[in-house]
């Protein structure tokens, strides 16, 4: 048998590529030199791959920002805008991940998007309507040259033209007609490749997954068509992943694809399908059988059973990981501060190239029972025993529907906090952190590290909180927050803090361009042993008159951005970490704290890709689970949640069903398109729209904030309305951070002036 991945994390062991590429951008190293060493990063990684004995090395999985990106600057999708800056290709390139303010002149950056239901974004394709689709770049057949220069040879992944049209923008066209434009460059591409002596191209087609309509599958087929007849001698992988591909299982084997990947962890039906509706001999299906998204060891008996059955319908298999391991950590090697019985149970990226290697050997053994990479692998799988925390469970157990009501009803909390509060129309708030300067994480990293005490520490921290509660008391906020620079991230911080967890020292994952986050692990049951964060939100509180909003992540966000458990369910996972929440909650409200903001910002990410399941298998218990973490504090508490990305549209009624009394989220990179449907739902929460997109670094004016004012105005009634920017301000710079809150300020200002008037 033979091996695959669908591509390697790219950051770097050491997140090398994060850290050149922001030296770039401060016009630290030159294009020169950032170009040299992502190379060498590049070359690593194949090495690494072919030394594992990897069959199928993945190339153009490499990218500087993102591989949507990558695929939209090589089929020319370069709005006209950026164009207009007339940059050189690589400072175009950045202009489109991170918008562009400067000499050249002043431009939004693309939208960002969640990656299907991983915490990875991706920058959204702007077709307009007289979009030219050409072959523009050569990123694709540059990496393949570079690593067959090596002397590796790769197989070129590039997200495919249907996945790629879908998960666009448009103006007034839209996908349809556009699928001759893009089936005749990705013709190009593979002449290309196949001039160059490529053998495989691997074409990623995740949007099949989703709930497809006729139109959906007329469109791919007539892409492909196109695509296939083209082909010549290259061999096309059609790869997907996150899910099966039920709705379109059929055409796919009638195709003339020579591969086909299915996700056979994500996939429910996957092995249905194959079963049902057979495999054809002439195709080689790529199994992905290695998971990809989580870090625990694979199950190497199990597996090996599954292949055998696989089997029965297919001849050729090639073994791969079930989506790119973009999704995991680098490798385990560095995590000096783990316990063995604990690291046993992990495969990062490089570890997992290992299990493909011994499952590949496995598969070829006459009596693989008496392999000792079996033995040794079934020991681990037996040693694992978690004992049950009997307090968790009894207290779970104890649990009614009433635990998940908070009392009274939100109108009635409505008039009762607006007494309370006394706070004025449009009130001003932020999202909760305030930037992480190399000075906070300095701190940090200093007390991790033993250089400065528990006191010099804490000092340090509570300089900074003093000094974000003066800022935001001169620029004029109504509701303050402490900043969070006690925290590294929003959710590994909770994992720290909490029993059950287990966290990583060098375990990163890209979450978008140079950022990347440190998932914590769920190993055991999960509980709250003791306050987290109360001494430092009543500390922030009492520098300060103002209402001082206390911040917590919520109970559905840590899970999704943690790597949970396979061996109980989300739920139970969930409700555990939800009652941690609550303990904190009801701490917090009794220190004194009037508001408290429990962020639920990867609530939509987790959302099921099919319709049909968002209820049943997840909105179900998500949303009574958020509730627990709330519902028993007093009415004139006032509770506020956080959602980055506001593509709720579809999920209005389970967004008012969390019973906050106030939501904030992302609007403005997404031009505000979810007014309507809040208007249209009658959403009851007291909602405040970003204002302006923090991911990007520049600065908003006062006139362009009035305007968005003006505009949820028209659709939210006043007293309904905050005013915030659409996200926390941890990765922006002081500079930024206060010209544009300043701005938010006065334009507020203005605005309630003429509402006064
Ligand atoms: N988990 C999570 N997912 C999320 C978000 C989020 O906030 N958290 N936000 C949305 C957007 N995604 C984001 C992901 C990452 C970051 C981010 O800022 N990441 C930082 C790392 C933050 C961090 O954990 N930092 C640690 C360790 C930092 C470090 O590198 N320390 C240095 C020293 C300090 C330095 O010089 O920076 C070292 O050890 O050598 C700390 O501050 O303690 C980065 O990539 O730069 C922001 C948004 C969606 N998904
Ligand atoms: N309270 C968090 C912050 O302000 C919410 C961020 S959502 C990614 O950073
Ligand atoms: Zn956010």
């Amino acid at each position: 048998m033979t091996t695959s991945i669908i591509g390697y994390p790219r950051i770097g062991g050491e997140r090398e590529l994060k850290f050149w590429t922001e030296a770039y951008f401060k016009n630290k190293i030159s294009q020169e030199e950032l170009l040299k060493n992502v190379a060498t990063l590049r070359l690593k990684n194949w090495k690494k791959e072919q030394s594992s004995g990897l069959d199928f090395i993945p190339s153009n999985d490499f990218s500087f920002y993102d591989t949507v990106l990558d695929t939209a600057v090589l089929l020319n999708v370069i709005p006209k805008r950026f164009r207009d800056l007339e940059l050189d290709a690589l400072d175009t390139y950045f202009a489109l991940a991170k918008g562009y303010q400067g000499e050249a002149g002043d431009v939004k950056a693309l939208p960002m998007k969640k990656w299907f239901n991983t915490n990875y974004h991706y920058l959204v394709p702007e077709i307009e309507d007289n979009t030219t689709f050409a072959l523009k770049g050569s990123k694709i057949i540059d990496e393949f040259l570079e690593a067959k220069e090596a002397g590796i040879s790769t197989k070129p992944v590039l997200v495919g033209p249907f996945t790629f049209l879908k998960l666009a923008s448009y103006e007034t066209k839209e996908a349809k007609d556009f699928a001759n434009d893009i089936a005749n460059v990705y013709v190009k591409i593979l002449q290309t490749l196949e001039k160059n002596k490529v053998a495989w191209i691997e074409l990623d087609e995740p949007a099949l997954v989703k709930d497809l309509t006729e139109e959906d599958i007329t469109l791919f087929k007539k892409i492909y068509s196109v695509i296939l007849s083209n082909k010549g001698s290259l061999k096309v992988l059609l790869q997907t992943y996150f899910g099966d591909v039920r709705d379109i299982y059929q055409e796919l084997i009638a195709l003339d694809f020579d591969g086909l990947g299915l996700d056979f962890i994500e996939g429910k039906q996957s092995f249905d399908l194959v079963k049902k509706f057979g495999f054809p001999e002439d195709k080689v299906l790529f199994a992905g059988l290695v998971n990809g998204k989580n870090i625990w060891k694979n199950d190497y008996e199990k597996t090996l059973s599954k292949v055998a059955e696989l089997e029965q319908s297919v001849s050729k298999i090639v073994l791969s990981s079930s989506c790119s391991l973009l999704h995991v950590p680098v490798s385990l090697e560095k995590e000096d501060k783990l316990t063995d019985d604990i690291k046993e149970n992990f495969a990062f990226a490089k570890e997992k190239l290992q299990e493909l290697q011994d499952l590949d050997e496995l598969i070829t053994l006459q009596n693989p029972a008496d392999s000792s990479v079996l033995k040794d692998n079934q020991k681990i799988h037996q040693n694992l025993k978690r004992s049950v925390d009997e307090k968790v469970k009894t207290r779970i157990n104890a649990l009614t529907k009433e635990d998940t009501i908070r009392q009274p009803a939100r109108a009635e909390r409505f008039k009762i906090q607006q007494d309370y509060l006394k706070l004025p129309i449009l009130p001003t708030t932020t999202i909760g952190s305030f930037p992480q300067t190399a000075e906070v994480r300095q701190n940090r990293k200093k007390y991790r590290t033993g250089e400065i005490s528990k006191e010099d520490y804490g000092a340090h921290l509570k300089e900074d909180f003093q000094e974000v509660i003066r800022l935001q008391e001169n620029l004029g906020f109504d509701v303050l927050v402490h900043g969070e620079f006690e925290r590294n991230d929003m959710v590994e911080y909770f994992g720290e803090n909490l029993k059950g967890y287990v966290f990583t020292r060098f375990a990163w994952v890209q979450s978008y361009g140079t950022r990347c986050v440190k998932p914590p692990i769920i190993f055991a049951d999960v509980s709250r042993e003791r306050p987290i964060t109360v001494e430092t939100s009543a500390y922030a509180r009492s520098l300060t008159e103002k209402p001082m909003k206390a911040m917590l992540t919520g109970p559905i966000t840590i899970l999704n951005w943690s790597f949970p458990r396979e061996d109980i369910d989300l739920q139970t996972q969930s409700t555990q970490i939800a009652l941690a929440i609550r303990d904190e909650v009801l701490d917090l409200e009794a220190a004194g704290l009037p508001i408290i903001q429990i962020d639920e910002a990867a609530l939509r990410e987790k959302l099921p890709l099919r319709k049909t399941d968002w209820y049943s298998e997840y909105l179900e218990w998500a949303i009574p689970t958020f509730r627990l973490s709330h519902s028993a504090v007093k009415a004139t508490t006032q509770i506020h949640t956080h959602m980055c990305y506001s593509e709720f549209e579809d999920i209005i009624r389970a967004i008012d069903d969390l019973d906050a009394d106030v939501i904030s989220f992302e609007a403005s990179r997404s031009s505000l398109e979810i007014l309507d449907s809040l208007q249209a739902e009658h959403f009851e929460t007291a909602v405040g729209p970003g204002v302006y997109d923090i991911h990007s670094p520049r600065v908003p004016s006062v006139e362009e904030i009035e305007n968005v004012i003006h505009r949820i105005l028209k659709k939210i009634p006043l007293e309904k309305v905050w005013i915030n920017p659409d996200c926390g301000l941890k990765t922006r710079r002081n500079e930024e951070t206060v010209a544009s809150l300043k701005n938010l300020i006065e334009a507020t200002t203005n605005v309630r002036k003429k509402l006064e008037k």
